[in-house]
């Protein structure tokens, strides 16, 4: 079969050039994850519109290990909000491995969630009457996430509770210093058995889609958590995601991502698709060495770099000019019209509204009015697909201000995209409608003269 899908090439080109580097050692501080083979490479992308494309070893199952820290975290924040979960975890990189003790001093409070003492914490926090029911919350939060029943690597699990005595004392620490509550062996108990969550790199792909989604799983359309949620999410990804190589990820690759010493990593590209790799050998800071080239090259092919400068995809406003109505008007009310042609502006307008859209609208109404000082402006969002809502904020107060400039403004919004979340905007269906409505204004302003005329 010839490929005509770019996505599924490049995937299938990385994973068969980089399957032959092979640097970086097998994390076995945790015996049971010594005995899994080096040469196991799987990657998979997710896009939003839940389409999964794979590449090798994809759905070999591994353990999650560290990149469950991050949706741990999200369920930490729909449970408590960001300010208590900030109270008890910070959101600085450490600038320090993932097993490090960091703890702010004083509060003993550790320095993010994404290293092993802050996760701890964030596992702690997660609402529950129960150990027990704390884990079966956040088993069923993964799951949520991955869009299947994930379940437990129980000899993974066994040999990290028999060995972990690094993060016991990390917990011991932080329970001393009172950042951690509750009994020590319940947190890193449940901790442990998070890490031992069995996932696919096509599962984790989509994990991370869903993190990329707004907190939507594009494959099963769930509502997993909410947006804000998601985007915080990612911000700390991006700054502390990938422990002391943090800095150096987001200068090169530029995408949220979080590792984990099964060799397991994720990137999210925010809006566009959720990637991940496994392979098990890690580097001297504890990444996967096949997964950082991996999303090196794939962020620098697909131009993913959060950083990047994006241009407009197309104008916003297409039109600005005199706007005149089908309604059947008398002879005298339609020469009153033509020669008042210049004062009902009709400004059309298209896509999707974010900040730059809505600046740029803005700048053209302000154009438009000064230029030929209209009465009335008719808002033609008719061919608009979307206002974000920090754009909707931005028009929100236009019809009041141009009010106190003898303009009145009114919107054609068929979808509700304004006029259902805003009660200062004057809505119509058509703009026909709209703008025959701004001619009976103005023909009832001038009523008198019509009349004599
Ligand atoms: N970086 C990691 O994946 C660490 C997770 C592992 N379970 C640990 O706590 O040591």
């Amino acid at each position: 079969m010839i490929s005509i899908d770019a996505v599924a090439d490049t995937l299938t080109e990385l994973h068969d050039r980089l399957r032959t580097l092979d640097e970086g050692t097998v994390a076995d501080y945790i015996p049971q994850l010594a005995t899994v083979d080096r040469r196991l490479f799987g990657l998979a992308l997710v896009s939003m519109d839940g389409h999964l494309y794979t590449a090798g070893d994809a759905d070999v199952p591994c353990t999650i290990q560290s990149v469950s820290k991050p949706f741990v975290y999200a369920l930490a924040l729909a449970d408590l909000g960001l300010a208590e979960v900030s109270r008890r975890v910070g959101a600085e990189p450490s600038g320090e491995a993932f097993n490090a003790i960091s703890l702010e001093p004083g509060t003993g409070r550790p320095a993010n969630p994404m290293v092993n003492a802050g996760a701890i914490v964030t596992t702690s926090l997660v609402a529950a009457d129960s150990p027990e029911q704390r884990f079966e919350r956040i088993l069923a939060c993964l799951s949520a996430f991955a869009g299947r029943p994930l379940d437990v690597d129980e000899q993974v699990f066994a040999s990290e509770a028999a060995t972990g005595d690094r993060n016991r004392a990390l917990a011991h620490l932080m329970r001393g210093a009172g950042s951690l509550t509750g009994s020590v062996d319940d947190a890193v108990t449940t901790y442990f058995r998070q890490c031992a969550i069995r996932v696919t790199a096509a599962d984790l792909a989509v994990m991370a889609a869903t993190l990329a989604n707004g907190g939507v799983n594009p494959v099963t359309g769930t509502a997993v958590v909410p947006e804000p949620i998601a985007m915080r999410v990612l911000a700390v990804m991006a700054t502390c995601g990938m422990y002391d190589a943090a800095g150096d990820w987001l200068l090169r690759v530029g995408l949220p991502a979080k590792s984990g010493v099964s060799g397991a990593l994720i990137a999210a590209s925010p809006a566009r698709f959720g990637i991940a790799v496994f392979s098990p050998p890690l580097d001297a800071t504890g990444n996967p060495v096949r997964g950082v080239a991996v999303l090196r090259e794939a962020s620098e092919r697909f131009g993913l770099h959060l950083m990047h400068h994006r241009p407009a995809a197309a104008p916003t406003v297409t039109s600005v000019g005199p706007g005149r109505s089908t309604r059947p008007r008398s002879r005298a009310a339609a020469a009153l019209l033509a020669a008042a042609a210049d004062r009902i502006t009709v400004v059309a307008v298209q896509g999707a509204l974010e900040f730059t859209e809505t600046e740029r609208l803005l700048h053209a109404l302000d154009q438009a009015i000064s230029a030929a000082v209209p009465s009335w402006v008719v808002l033609d969002l008719g061919r608009v697909t979307f206002i974000a809502p920090g754009a909707a904020s931005m028009l929100d107060g236009l019809p009041m201000r141009l009010r106190d400039h003898g303009v009145t403004v009114v919107v054609v919004d068929v979808g509700g995209l304004l006029t259902a979340s805003s009660r200062h905007w004057t809505g119509f269906a058509g703009l026909d409608a709209a703008v025959a409505w701004c001619e009976d204004q103005l023909l009832a302003d001038q009523g008198p003269r019509v009349g004599s005329a």
